[in-house]
């Protein structure tokens, strides 16, 4: 667990961060989400002490973390930056190592596992073990990133924009990986993003920050159903159930049983808001719902409108 207590970062007569108290539960994946200056980036550097703060503390598992030199504290967290600034004279397997190799572990185990990570984030190692990074796409070097950050198996995972740079479609199938990682590997992963998109797809919480300070702290239900101010309500926008629809599978909200032929069908996995778009197009309230191509349950329309309850 994270702690953050009191924290303040003060530049002259202005705060960047005011007074935050926040805590970051062990195993979960909390985006930091604000606009613009609002002081997410400067609140997950005073985690890792690459910005040192003008008051209060920070506890990890408990200790004050002033209480480590900066370097053994990073190395115990990992960081992934939009421009991840992999080596560029090193191939994609020593990019994965540097940290494994700075703490001088086995070198044949180590091996092992930049194999394992380079398949966990879809890079097939036998493909890309010795490309350099100039021969690789910006959603590549992304994964080479993640793999790098994942190397030295830190519990702690700080994440600025990580997929801020990259094409729609290469973000989608890199927030898609990761997802499934974070389910395997269950990090405490703070992840910085101003994209209300993937906070809500990506994030069990979501700390809304603005001005320095917090805003409203909850899960992605609590923001859209229960937003403490009328801040929070305007930043998430009007359509923010639709956005919620878009992170998560029709399968959560079926209903399990037999479903009548004569209905449109859609399988387990696509995305609730596009059931909710095909439920529009074809005039209907309810789908049926299939799993490789058996009817295994069906989705009415009243579930996918409030995703806040229903659903199993
Ligand atoms: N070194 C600095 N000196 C003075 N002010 C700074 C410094 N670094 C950041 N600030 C100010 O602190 C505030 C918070 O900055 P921060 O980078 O944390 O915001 P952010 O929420 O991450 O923004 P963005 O989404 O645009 O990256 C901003 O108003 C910024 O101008």
């Amino acid at each position: 667990m994270i702690e953050l207590q009191s924290l303040d970062k003060r530049y002259g007569d202005s705060y960047a961060v005011r007074d935050l108290n926040l805590v970051f539960p062990d195993g979960q994946l909390t985006a930091l989400l604000g606009p613009s200056g609002c002081g997410k980036t400067t609140t997950l550097r005073m985690i890792n002490r690459l910005i040192e703060p003008t008051g209060g503390r920070v506890l990890l598992q408990g200790q004050d973390t002033r209480d480590l030199p900066p370097e053994t504290l990073r190395r115990g967290i990992g960081y992934v930056i939009q421009q991840i600034g992999l080596f560029p004279h090193l191939n994609v397997a020593q990019n994965v190592a540097t940290v494994p190799d700075l703490l001088g572990r086995d070198r044949r185990q180590t091996a092992a596992r930049v194999d394992e990570l380079l398949a966990l984030v879809g890079l097939d190692p036998g493909t890309f073990r010795e490309k350099k990074p100039a021969e690789l796409s910006g959603g590549q070097a992304q994964r080479v990133g993640v793999a790098r950050a994942l190397a030295a198996d830190p519990p702690v995972l700080l994440m600025d924009e990580p997929f801020g740079a990259l094409d729609p479609l290469a973000r989608d199938a890199l927030q898609d990986a990761f997802r499934e990682i974070q389910q395997r590997l269950r990090k405490t992963v703070v992840m910085v993003t101003h994209d209300i998109d993937e906070a809500l797809r990506l994030g069990d919480r979501v700390a809304l920050m603005n001005g320095g300070r917090l805003e409203q702290v909850g899960t992605p239900d609590d923001l859209i159903h229960r937003p403490v101010s009328a801040f929070v309500r305007q930043f998430l926008g009007e359509d923010a159930t639709l956005r919620q629809l878009a992170g998560r599978r029709v399968a959560e909200f079926m209903v399990p049983g037999p479903a009548a032929r004569t209905l449109p069908s859609v399988d387990e996995g696509l995305n609730a808001r596009s059931a909710l778009s095909i439920m529009l197009r074809d005039g209907t309230d309810t789908l049926g719902v299939t799993r490789q191509g058996e009817p295994i349950g069906t989705v009415r329309w009243e579930a996918l409108r409030t995703p806040g309850t229903g659903g199993p």
